[in-house]
């Protein structure tokens, strides 16, 4: 199944902000995930917004992901540009979602559907990976939407969703204090829009909905291993060392690793022979690592080969995207000497983008903003 960040926050085209400064700053919040609503904004409108946030986001490493609402039109000019959107979201009266995937340019592109009732959440059409299912309760924001589900409606459409393979979105009227409760009814996430515009401190309210979620569904099992990956300068050495020792398990940097084995520093390896000699040397070092439950911190392009992480899964890893928005991690990280592919944003950039498919394949961990230290206790308040 497809993971999703716990909160999926939606764009609202009724407030003063500009669609592409609001997907702007929640991304810069902490948020990889956001949906472009534009409506009621006429095509021409929602399409330089789109176009903009787009545009926006591959400049900073791909960062975040945008789904577009409803227009399958929009999104095939945005691939036609080369900014293929992340996903499109549709609605009943929408376009067909197998059609949508038929258009050029939009094959790979994540296809979500919205549910109301029993006849809806039971039989999703199979080219969707995520559906919405709703309303919760009444929304200001939607004057149109159906009857509420409730909570109990909310568990059925959240267990025909999974039993298809669907990740489940809840939405309509939802605030954090229904968090613990619609994970524990099945939701993956829970979509926002008033709440997370009304917010003064977004990111806060991210944080605290990712809590409400490890509560339900801790990020780890007691006693496994841990895989930690994402980009460069989000953080992985750091937290991996601090969250090994919290765990009382061994903690083994990959870098750290190669860099010992090779008695060379890895910006001498990747000066002297090459990123491909570095990457062997990866794959090669790896699974040794693994053998014992461990914290383990990947290096920013090690998530990328699939033989590692066929690897890491084989052992029974969890891997988990430390997912750090890239332009805060290039503030970290920029010209640091001994890594070497931190030395310009453009390409900095440029491989967050190509690697944040891979990386999403995982559950993911959003600081938000905190400490190594608080994403450590977070954690671990499930247990
Ligand atoms: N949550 C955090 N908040 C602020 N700074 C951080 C955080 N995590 C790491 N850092 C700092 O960012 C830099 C890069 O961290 P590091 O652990 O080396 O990242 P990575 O291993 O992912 O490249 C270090 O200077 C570290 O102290
Ligand atoms: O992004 C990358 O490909 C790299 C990141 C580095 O690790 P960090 O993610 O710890 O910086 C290190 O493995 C090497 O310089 C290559
Ligand atoms: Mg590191």
């Amino acid at each position: 199944m497809l993971h999703l960040p716990p909160l999926y926050p939606i764009t609202d085209a009724s407030r003063p902000e500009s669609l592409s400064a609001q997907i702007r700053r929640l991304g810069e919040a902490g948020f990889p995930l956001v949906q472009f609503r534009g409506k009621p904004l006429d095509a021409k409108a929602q399409w330089l917004e789109l176009r903009a946030a787009l545009a926006d986001a591959a400049a900073n490493g791909g960062w975040p992901f945008i789904c577009v609402n409803d227009r399958a039109d929009l999104t095939l000019l945005a691939a036609r540009e080369g900014l293929a959107p992340w996903g499109l979201h549709l609605g009943q009266g929408d376009l067909p979602a197998a059609e949508a995937l038929r258009l050029p340019g939009l094959n790979g592109c994540h296809i979500g559907a919205s549910t109301h009732v029993p006849a809806e959440w039971e039989a999703v059409d199979p080219a969707c990976d995520h559906a919405g299912v709703g309303p919760f309760r009444g929304t200001a924001t939607k004057s149109d939407h159906a009857t509420p589900i409730g909570l109990e409606g909310l568990r059925a459409g959240c267990a025909a969703l999974r039993a298809q393979g669907l990740a489940p979105i809840a939405i309509g009227g939802l605030g954090p204090a229904d968090a613990k409760a619609c994970f524990e009814a099945g939701a993956e996430a829970l979509a926002m829009v008033g709440e997370v515009h009304q917010s003064t401190d977004p990111a806060s309210l991210g944080w605290e909905i990712q809590q409400a979620r490890w509560q339900i569904r801790p990020p780890f099992r007691r006693g496994q291993g841990i895989v930690l990956l994402g980009g460069s300068g989000a953080g992985k050495s750091t937290l991996g060392r601090l969250l090994a020792q919290r765990l009382g398990l061994p903690f083994h940097d990959l870098d750290d690793v190669i860099e010992a084995d090779q008695g060379v520093p890895v910006s001498a390896i990747f000066a002297g022979r090459g990123e491909g000699a570095f990457r062997s040397l990866e794959s090669a070092l790896l699974p040794a690592l693994l053998t014992t439950p461990a914290v383990v911190a990947l290096g920013g392009g090690a998530w990328e080969a699939p033989a590692n992480r066929e690897v890491v899964i084989a052992a029974g890893f969890a891997p988990l995207w430390l997912a750090e928005p890239p332009a805060r991690a290039w503030g970290r990280v920029s010209r640091d000497p001994r890594r070497p592919l931190a030395q310009d944003r453009g390409a900095f950039m440029a491989r967050c983008a190509a690697r944040a498919a891979a990386w999403s394949l995982t559950p993911a961990l959003l600081p938000f903003g905190r400490s190594p230290e608080d994403l450590v206790s977070a954690m671990m308040t499930a247990w």
